[in-house]
């Protein structure tokens, strides 16, 4: 019997320490530029809310679908190591193509501050996201599994904490990019003129999948490289189409019934391929229910109302996520498994990934409340059979309004009636009435005429300041906006001579008064699901997978997040129910019925050791012993050059 003795530190492969840290950089590349990329396509590109979202929606999901190509280059052709080389490489250059396309002085001809040729500037950065999509998605399940391969099959206990680790590198690495590329985006750059500083904020993405990938190679002589045997998928596909042609062509009663369809391939393939296969699609047919999961998932930024909360804006809040996986992932793992274990239950991977889904409707359930809460603090809009009038009068008295027939309204000088517009609870918004004798300048704003109003417009939450100008007056006033609040600004004509102490403030809608803390179970609620759910289906489809098909079955896991994506921007179309509360409550109750349906097919399923059925068909087909030795014997001639070549320890016990 041979054992290989890889180098090691405490229990672990020294070569998983490359993996870790080269996934904390690629995480870091891929979340950083995220964090700024919907800010990039409003804010550098122009393009509209819609626009910019579905872009960016399309994006996240290709990212989610090139894992099949990439599962399909390592287990049929090159390998997971040499896939993983050259996919971060592709991934690079889209990161450098990306953060060229953001600086506006290549064809800032005019000098103005703003890219004077938009159709280069889109061209190469949707150029630059393919080739990303293409690499992150690429490398996504290979990396998983490579880290897996390097563990020997005693060391079933590290390969769960791996995956661990594993999932807190990536969050690591969420958590800092999307702190720091907001940040870096908001300073000034440029070689003529300054402007909000992209190419830093999608540089330093750049260069950490650089880095990334030189840690990767730098641990080129530890790793345990398992080869791809031959096209594996194009063997997979024939052979499925083999068994369904065979089945169909024996369909007549007068032919005995087999154990499995796919065993309706025996007459052609080998009983170890078609073992394989159906291992693969036992887990496959386990992923169909699970979309719906990441379709919640996706959608959480969506359920949480209050933006502000721990004082941060709308960018810093997609932190809270990380900062929460970074404490639940240990506490879970060392002391909450260990303690139902302890307990004498059984919580096998997929009892707790049921559970994990029931979290995430529990989050949408707290959601609901929360919003109900919300509902009963805004005003009441009109009907379907009622309109809402807003008065304003600039006059210098009171005066009186009759709307005929007999309705009557009484507005003091630079008051206002009524107010109609809804906006969602995060936001504050604002609008100007001009009742200066000319147009005015106010800060950020477009020029007002007289008599004249702004939209409204969103501002930050906490006190701004306002300038106005006409000509060479001005004067400066500030404000304090609490969130969700709605308000409009009366300018008098004598604004500038009692230097804006005449402008009257009107509060069209109130600031939140449901508590801000009140957000914080629907983070944890879905955040323990995450963890539950997620962690646990990474390990889940490393560990039930064949040898040859690990890539695959990652990959195949990775769809369920695509798919749930593609849900995501389905349901965005389909548009809405008319109360938030109720559409919070369909999500939860849909996802409750998914998991009993996903609880009753991981009751029928039978957790496998694919290396003890692969031995087992072995020996059935009679390799055993000459030729399963001989195999072997080739394999462990194989691995030791590989491993003499890389100098680690091999001992013969
Ligand atoms: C940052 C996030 N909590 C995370 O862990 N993401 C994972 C899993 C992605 C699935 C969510 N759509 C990652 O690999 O980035």
């Amino acid at each position: 019997m041979l054992v290989y003795l890889t180098a090691e530190c405490c229990g672990y492969p020294i070569s998983i320490f490359f993996i870790v840290v080269n996934e904390f950089c690629e995480r870091f590349s891929y979340y950083g530029m995220r964090a700024v990329l919907v800010l990039y396509f409003r804010y550098f590109l122009l393009w509209d809310d819609d626009l910019a979202t579905s872009i960016y929606h399309a994006f996240v999901a290709l990212c989610y679908l090139t894992p099949i190509l990439g599962a399909i280059i390592a287990d049929s052709w090159l390998g997971k190591f040499k896939t993983i080389i050259y996919l971060s490489i592709v991934y690079a250059i889209g990161q450098v193509t990306m953060a060229i396309s953001t600086i506006h002085d290549i064809t800032d001809a005019n000098r103005d501050g703003t890219p004077d040729n938009f159709t280069f500037h889109i061209a190469l950065s949707m150029l630059g996201l393919i080739l990303i999509a293409l690499g992150t998605g690429g490398i996504k399940p290979c990396v998983a599994a490579f880290g897996g391969d390097q563990f020997q099959e005693h060391q079933s206990r590290q390969l769960n904490t791996f995956f661990s680790v594993f999932y807190l590198c990536i969050n690591a690495g969420s958590l800092l990019s999307t702190l720091i590329t907001p940040v870096l985006r908001a300073q000034e750059c440029g070689i003529h003129t300054q402007q909000q500083c992209y190419p830093l904020a999608f540089g330093v993405p750049a260069v950490l999948m650089v880095i990334s990938l030189v840690v990767f190679i730098a641990g080129s002589g530890m790793y345990v490289k398992t080869d791809p045997e031959g096209n594996i998928m194009w063997s997979v596909c024939k052979c499925i189409g083999f068994a369904i042609k065979n089945r169909f062509r024996h369909r007549s009663s007068s032919y005995p019934k087999r154990e499995h369809w796919m065993d309706w391939a025996n007459e052609k393939y080998d009983k170890l391929l078609i073992a394989q296969i159906k291992m693969v699609l036992k887990v496959l047919f386990l992923y169909i229910p699970l979309p719906m999961f990441w379709t919640l998932f996706d959608q959480k930024v969506s359920i949480c109302h209050f933006s502000g909360l721990l004082g941060g804006l709308p960018d810093q809040m997609q932190t809270v996520n990380p900062i929460l996986i970074l404490t639940l992932v240990p506490i879970m793992d060392r002391l909450i498994f260990p303690l139902i274990q302890k307990c004498g239950l059984n919580f096998s991977p997929l009892k707790r990934m049921t559970v994990g889904m029931l979290f995430a409707a529990m989050a949408f359930v707290s959601a609901a409340l929360v919003q109900i809460e919300i509902d009963k603090t805004l005003p009441n809009f009109p009907s379907s059979s009622e309109s809402q009038l807003k008065v304003v009068n600039t006059y210098s008295t009171t005066l009186n309004v009759t709307i005929s027939p007999n309705e009557h309204l009484l507005i003091e000088s630079f008051g206002v009636q009524l107010h109609t517009s809804k906006h969602t609870y995060s936001t504050i918004s604002c609008m100007f009435v001009n009742g200066y004798t000319a147009d005015l300048n106010i800060t950020n704003l477009d020029s007002i005429e007289p008599s004249a109003t702004t939209n409204y417009t969103l501002v930050n939450q906490g006190k701004r300041d306002f300038v106005l100008r006409h000509g060479e007056q001005w004067c400066e006033f500030s404000r304090k906006f609490g969130f969700g609040a709605s308000y409009t600004f009366l300018i008098p004509s004598t604004v500038f001579s009692d230097d804006c102490e005449s402008i009257t403030e009107v509060e069209d809608m109130k600031p939140n008064s449901v508590h801000m803390a009140l957000q914080i179970p629907q983070y944890f609620l879905i955040t323990t699901g995450e963890v539950m759910f997620s962690v646990t289906g990474l390990q889940f489809s490393y560990s039930q997978a064949p040898k040859n098909m690990k890539s695959v079955l990652q990959a195949g896991w990775l769809c369920t997040n695509a798919v749930g994506n593609i849900i995501v921007l389905i349901v965005a179309e389909l548009g809405k129910l008319p109360k938030q509360w109720a559409e919070y409550l369909l999500f939860a109750s849909l996802l409750v019925a998914v998991s009993i349906i996903f609880s009753i097919m991981a009751y029928f399923y039978t957790y496998i050791d694919p290396a003890e059925i692969e031995a087992q068909v072995r020996k059935e087909q009679g390799l055993e012993p000459e030729e399963m030795e001989k195999e072997t014997l080739e394999m462990e001639e194989k691995d030791e050059d590989q491993k003499n070549e890389q100098g680690v320890k091999q001992t013969k016990i």
